[in-house]
């Protein structure tokens, strides 16, 4: 699965789902500019790219900051002669936000409106018009821009939905051959945050939170009630996101997805790949699945086939408006 040559741009890759896409990029041969706001954290995320044999460029650049983002696309079209084949807008600061906020919306400080959206929204629209340009004029690229369920209906908060719906929409580039996909994120990631959120319910004695940071899914906390423990335990990790851009990025039939919410459960179908950990990718749409959400019928999920999906109207409807 090569991307040697390729540019890959990805935003907020200091921590979590971002440093995973950068993780699985430049091991696919890519070279990987990240961004993010503080040069330690970057470089870490630099280290650990380099420790794998990847090559990546860590550029302090805030995705609020208009400027910043000219001067980064300035920078990618000057050493790379004018190349840029994937971006992916992930950069998001509303993680905090929304787990702090999640009331009535009239009873929450209308400014987590900012928090949640001027990186997680506002900044992917910037960092699509500044890569277009690049794509168009080289006539082909990937944008993928990290969604969530809560795109598709309401999830935590106000802010947050209508930032993950408004993401989830089209960019509308099909014509010059450019894909555009939100890959859409369902599950709990196990992400730093979910880690600190974690040891906080559990106390620091009985969750090492250096062998979370260090080994991505290998502790769970011991004395977390069973259900914070299932949520954690079937979270994807932080990489499972990578693979799925990865494998996107070759696929003969790219465009035929362009524009589309794409599951990770159903990109690891698709692709036959497993996480990184081994575990295989749970599928949040088979009927076995949602069987043992059901109290009083998850004995049934025992006899049913994996293979049995809820139809994707279905989930459309979910969603509908009307
Ligand atoms: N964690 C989950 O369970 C989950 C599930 C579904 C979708 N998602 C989505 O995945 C995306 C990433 O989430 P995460 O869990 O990795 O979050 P995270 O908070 O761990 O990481 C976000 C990254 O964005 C960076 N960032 C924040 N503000 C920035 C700014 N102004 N400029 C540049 N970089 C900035 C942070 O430094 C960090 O590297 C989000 O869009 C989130 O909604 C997460």
């Amino acid at each position: 699965m090569s991307l040697s040559g390729w540019v890959c741009l990805v935003t907020g890759a200091s921590r979590g789902i971002g440093r995973g896409i950068a993780l699985q990029l430049s091991e696919a041969g890519a070279t990987v500019y990240i961004t993010g706001r503080q040069e330690d954290t970057l470089k870490q995320t630099a280290a650990q790219v380099k420790e794998r044999g990847g090559n990546c460029v860590p550029v302090i650049c805030d995705s609020t900051n208009d400027k910043e983002i000219e001067d980064l696309f300035e920078r990618i079209k000057h050493e790379q002669n004018g190349r840029l084949d994937i971006l992916v807008n992930n950069a998001y600061a509303g993680v905090q936000a929304i787990f702090g906020n999640m009331g009535k919306f009239w009873e929450t400080d209308p400014t987590i409106w900012d928090s949640i959206n001027n990186t997680g929204l506002r900044g992917h629209y910037f960092f699509s018009v500044h890569a277009s340009r690049m794509m168009v004029a080289q006539g082909q690229g990937l944008i993928v821009t990290i969604s969530s369920m809560g795109g598709l209906r309401y999830l935590f908060n106000v802010p947050y939905g209508v930032g993950k719906a408004a993401v989830s929409s089209h960019l509308d580039l099909d014509y010059v051959n450019i894909n555009t996909s939100a890959v859409k994120l369902v599950s709990v990631i196990k992400n730093d945050f979910v880690g600190e959120w974690l040891l906080s319910v559990c106390g620091p004695e009985r969750y090492n939170r250096v062998g979370f940071s260090a080994h991505i899914g290998e502790r769970t906390p011991e004395g977390a009630d069973s259900k914070i423990k299932d949520v954690f335990i079937n979270g994807e990790t932080t990489e499972l996101s990578g693979m799925c851009i990865v494998n996107l990025a070759k696929d003969k039939s790219l465009m035929s997805l362009s524009g589309k919410v794409l599951l990770t459960c159903d990109l690891a179908r698709r692709y036959g790949f497993q996480d990184v950990d081994g575990r295989s990718v749970t599928d949040y749409t088979s009927l076995k699945f949602l069987l043992t959400q059901v109290p009083y019928l998850s004995w049934l999920s025992v006899v049913t086939p994996s293979f049995l999906h809820l139809p994707r109207f279905v989930l459309t409807l979910a969603s509908n408006r009307f």
